[in-house]
């Protein structure tokens, strides 16, 4: 699998990966949602999505899990389109196409990406701001995933400040098939909740930002395993990799990260994870910047 373009990658309906290099769940809110500390990166892969002038609204999916999603009469896309309209008092006039790359249920956000992008899409053809509240209604996710860019995500979901300036840096993603549910696992989080990260302004290398992540964690990790035990076979075939910094999970699971000195080494390391029914991608940490 290649590389998104720069240019294409920052294209509205580009639905980019999130992924989540520590994830310490800080507190509980009364409404039972959890309190998160979280370092969020997007990397170069990802669902697209495109939009065609219709009479109604309507979505067709393809690409590699679009079958996943065969049975969802209640798409995030669909959703999110009908929110927004509704909000703006427009009507939901628009014919969706979802090329679906990442896989579904997966802790890298792929539907709260692909909601985002309905966002992006529909505000630049209507000319319109889109609404904070609006995007965490969708989900906890879809602020993050409307940002793109490397954030501290707090709050539930909904707040975003600055991350540290990151270095050069590669990631490899594998997944290995399982379909994880995000409420069942926060459900069976248990222990302690965390303290709030200490993370410094900037990291000089991708070996210092490893350290320094590797003293944290992701408290959703450890139930994740309990409840899709071939999630630990896929950290530790990360870690085993060559030049491999980091092995984590990402968000719920059960996608896992690699933290890897460059996009190089991460595409190498990709291949070379490659098993029947896991789906592995390796490449750069993050987007190149907007070009012009
Ligand atoms: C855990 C994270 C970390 O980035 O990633 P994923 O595993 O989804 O990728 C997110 O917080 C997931 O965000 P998202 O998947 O949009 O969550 P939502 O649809 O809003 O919520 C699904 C369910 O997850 C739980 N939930 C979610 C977010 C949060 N801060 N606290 C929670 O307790 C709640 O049980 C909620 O009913
Ligand atoms: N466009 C979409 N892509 C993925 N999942 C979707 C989509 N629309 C609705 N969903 C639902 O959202 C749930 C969460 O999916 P996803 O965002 O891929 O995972 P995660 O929240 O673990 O990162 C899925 O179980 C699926 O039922």
């Amino acid at each position: 699998m290649t590389d998104a373009s720069p240019g294409f990658a920052c294209a509205p309906g580009f639905a980019c990966a999130k992924v989540n290099l520590h994830l310490h769940v800080t507190g509980r809110r009364a409404d039972g949602y959890h309190l998160l500390d979280s370092l969020v990166v997007f990397p170069p892969v990802g669902d697209t999505l495109s939009l065609a002038p219709a009479a109604g609204l309507s979505l067709a999916v393809d690409g590699p899990f679009a079958p996943a999603l065969s049975g969802e009469g209640d798409n995030l896309v669909l959703r999110a389109a009908a929110r927004f309209a509704a909000h703006a008092g427009r009507a939901p006039e628009a014919a969706f196409r979802l090329v679906k790359t990442l896989p579904v249920a997966s802790g890298i956000g792929g539907g709260s990406a692909d909601a985002a992008a309905a966002l992006r899409l529909l505000a630049a053809r209507w000319n319109l701001p889109i609404p904070p509240d609006l995007a965490l209604a969708l989900g906890a996710d879809v602020p993050v995933c409307l940002a793109r860019r490397p954030v501290r995500m707090s709050g539930i979901g909904e707040i975003l400040a600055p991350a540290p300036d990151l270095p050069e840096f590669g990631l490899v993603l594998v997944n290995p098939g399982v379909a994880v549910s995000t409420p069942a696992i926060f459900r069976a989080r248990a222990g302690e909740f965390s303290p709030q990260a200490d993370l410094p302004p900037a990291w000089p290398t991708a070996g210092r930002m490893a350290a320094d992540l590797a003293r944290l964690g992701n408290d959703l990790q450890t139930p994740a395993i309990a409840l899709a035990p071939v999630i630990a076979d896929v950290l530790a075939a990360i870690a085993a990799a060559d030049s491999c910094l980091l092995a984590r999970m990402s968000g719920s699971g059960a996608t896992c990260f690699g933290l890897f000195p460059d996009a190089e080494a991460a595409r190498r390391a990709a291949a070379g994870l490659a098993r029947d029914g896991w789906w592995c991608w390796g490449g750069a940490g993050q987007m190149a910047p907007a070009q012009g």
